[in-house]
């Protein structure tokens, strides 16, 4: 399976996950990561699994280098239904927007028809230090969910 990692990232801490979800998965997935996202370069027709790993700045707003992609599905709003995703928000409880950007996206997503696997993973910097260690915990059940569809 091919497997497009769609990272929001403002200071690295996304990106740092993405690239150890991407050692993870690599010997049995095609994996790709995209740290400017173009929709028009993103099949949508089934043949690519979206993972998203994104965290939340400003006001619960998301980072400059995913808003482009962000903006390309509000505008163009392509019918998702043949894609599968998942979702990984990274942010802090200290805010009240607490991970908006991960929420909002699969939120987006969702409306746009695209099927989530598995539960959204959403790490707390305030529990959770380490960021890539949660993400590398939820991987395998997230894996698993994907390799029955
Ligand atoms: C200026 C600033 C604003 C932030 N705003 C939010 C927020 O609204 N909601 C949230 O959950 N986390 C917020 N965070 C926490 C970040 O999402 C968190 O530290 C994350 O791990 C950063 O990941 P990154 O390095 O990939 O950008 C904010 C952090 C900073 C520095």
């Amino acid at each position: 399976m091919e497997i497009d990692l769609i990272v929001g990232s403002m200071m690295g801490a996304a990106e740092y996950v993405a690239d150890e979800l991407e050692q993870e998965l690599i010997d049995s997935h095609q994996v790709t990561q995209h740290l400017d996202a173009d929709l028009e370069e993103l099949p949508t027709d089934g043949s690519h699994i979206w993972l998203i790993c994104t965290s939340t700045h400003g006001a619960g707003d998301y980072p400059d280098n995913i808003e482009p992609f962000i903006e390309q599905l509000k505008a163009q709003r392509p019918n998702l239904s043949r894609l599968k995703y998942g979702v990984i928000a990274l942010g802090s409880s200290q805010y009240d927007t607490f991970c908006q950007a991960g929420r909002n996206i699969d939120q987006l997503l969702g409306e746009l028809g695209a099927n989530r696997i598995g539960e959204r993973l959403e790490i707390d910097a305030q529990i959770q230090p380490v960021p890539e260690d949660s993400a590398i915990e939820w991987l395998p059940n997230w894996r698993q969910q994907l390799e029955a569809q």
